[in-house]
């Protein structure tokens, strides 16, 4: 029920918390839940994980290690409800040039289960790679796309806190 999807949506911001504040990226926090059982499945936030981890990237990556898998292919593991909340939409495009979290979600669909839903806090400023359009390429791929909205000011004050203050 929606206010489910606020309650995960706020816990997913308390993880953005935990993201050291950078001007390099936005500090974000997302959840794999099982929407079937209702069950949190893991926790991720912006640079968990070592190297230039992204929020979605460690929630996958956390399951898949759990279930001595690798990454690529977490999507054989995932339960039928797996849905991913993220307090900013999935990356399309890195300026490290890393893979992106569009590209992680897709391919957990690719031996038919995988990630069903996204829901997302707030549309990606454009401060990094401007427009962000992934909803289409994950829509396409069967991804359906959630806005969760309420707390779009809260979670750009935590995403941009490492930046220089606008003037
Ligand atoms: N959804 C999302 N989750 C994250 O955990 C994160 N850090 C971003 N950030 C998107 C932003 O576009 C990239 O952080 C910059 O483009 C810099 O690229 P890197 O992160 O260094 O690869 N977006
Ligand atoms: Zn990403």
């Amino acid at each position: 029920s929606p206010n489910d999807h606020a309650s995960y949506m706020r816990l997913a911001l308390s993880y953005a918390h935990e993201s050291p504040p950078l001007p390099t990226n936005f500090r974000v926090g997302a959840l794999l839940v099982d929407s079937a059982s209702n069950k949190i499945l893991t926790s991720g936030f912006t640079l968990e994980l070592p190297g230039n981890t992204h929020a979605e990237q460690c929630c996958l990556s956390k399951y898949a290690s759990e279930h001595d898998i690798p990454e690529e292919r977490v999507g054989e593991v995932l339960p039928e409800g797996a849905v991913i909340y993220t307090t900013v939409e999935p990356c399309v495009k890195r300026l490290s040039g890393n893979r992106t979290c569009v590209e992680r979600i897709v391919e957990t669909r690719s031996k038919g289960g995988g990630i069903r839903k996204v829901y997302v806090g707030v549309k990606e400023p454009e401060t990094f790679v401007g427009d962000n359009q992934g909803r289409k390429i994950l829509e396409n791929a069967g991804v359906e796309v959630v806005l969760v909205g309420g707390l779009e000011k809260e979670i750009l004050r935590v995403a941009t806190a490492g930046h220089v203050a606008s003037s």
